[in-house]
């Protein structure tokens, strides 16, 4: 199993203004599954992908991903686990502005010591980024630049890919290709993917669905 989440609770906050954002949350996905995460506005998407990966703690429940065991991991494991095993895709790209697109693509591959440099052409080629390699971030446009953080999500072939309103900032047919490369590339690196989207569409377009509504799974 990719996740296996039992029972997971997370608050924000304290005395007064404590506010529950997940209760009970159990969720699990195989490997290379899809899945959409929906819910309105502050139902807490964002909380349990950043949970998910390893990004912040949960104030209760089981989480393992790939197999790891969440609870007691210190900043090192967590960081290296989410180096070894988790693609991280949000709405704000992230992209190192002092790197050109290839040092951008590769970044994450080389720190796991997984790079493959015939993978990663392949994804510049299906991403559409051949001719900007040597471009840096501030050069490239907005479907450019998220394609260039799929790209160095899935160089090194996660395990994982977790996703955020991927699409968010893009408009309408941009979001379709991006979403369209994110979900091929996704099954072709043979990872399993979680992503957040407010888009009934998008989220029709992964296998499985799960609806956060008050803090709970739907
Ligand atoms: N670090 C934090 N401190 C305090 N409250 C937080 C924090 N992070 C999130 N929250 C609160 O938790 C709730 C869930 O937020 P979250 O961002 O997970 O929702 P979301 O479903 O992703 O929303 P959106 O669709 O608008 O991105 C919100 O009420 C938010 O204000």
């Amino acid at each position: 199993m990719l996740i296996e989440a039992n029972q997971i609770e997370k608050s924000f906050g304290t005395g007064e203004a404590r506010r529950t954002v997940l209760s009970g949350v159990s969720l699990s996905l195989a490997s290379g599954e899809t899945l959409a995460l929906t819910g309105e506005s502050g139902s807490g998407k964002s909380t349990l992908l950043n949970i998910f990966g390893a990004l912040e703690p949960a104030d209760g429940g089981n989480l393992r991903i790939a197999g790891t065991d969440l609870a007691g991991l210190g900043d090192t494991a967590r960081a290296r686990l989410r180096r070894d095993r988790i693609g991280l895709v949000f709405q704000q790209f992230n992209l190192v502005p002092s790197l050109t697109v290839a040092g951008n693509l590769s970044l994450q591959a080389r720190l796991a010591g997984r790079q493959d440099k015939g993978w990663e052409q392949h994804l510049a080629g299906q991403l559409g980024l051949t001719d900007h390699l040597s471009r840096y971030p501030d050069q490239l446009s907005g479907g450019q630049q998220q394609r260039v953080a799929i790209g160095r999500a899935l160089a090194s072939r996660p395990a994982l890919v977790l996703a955020d309103e991927p699409t968010g900032n893009l408009d309408e047919e941009t979001a379709d290709r991006v979403m369209t490369l994110l979900t091929d590339l996704a099954a072709e690196s043979g990872s399993g993917l979680v992503m957040a989207t407010h888009s009934e569409r998008h989220a029709a377009r992964l296998a499985r669905r799960a609806h956060l509504k008050l803090g709970r799974l739907r």
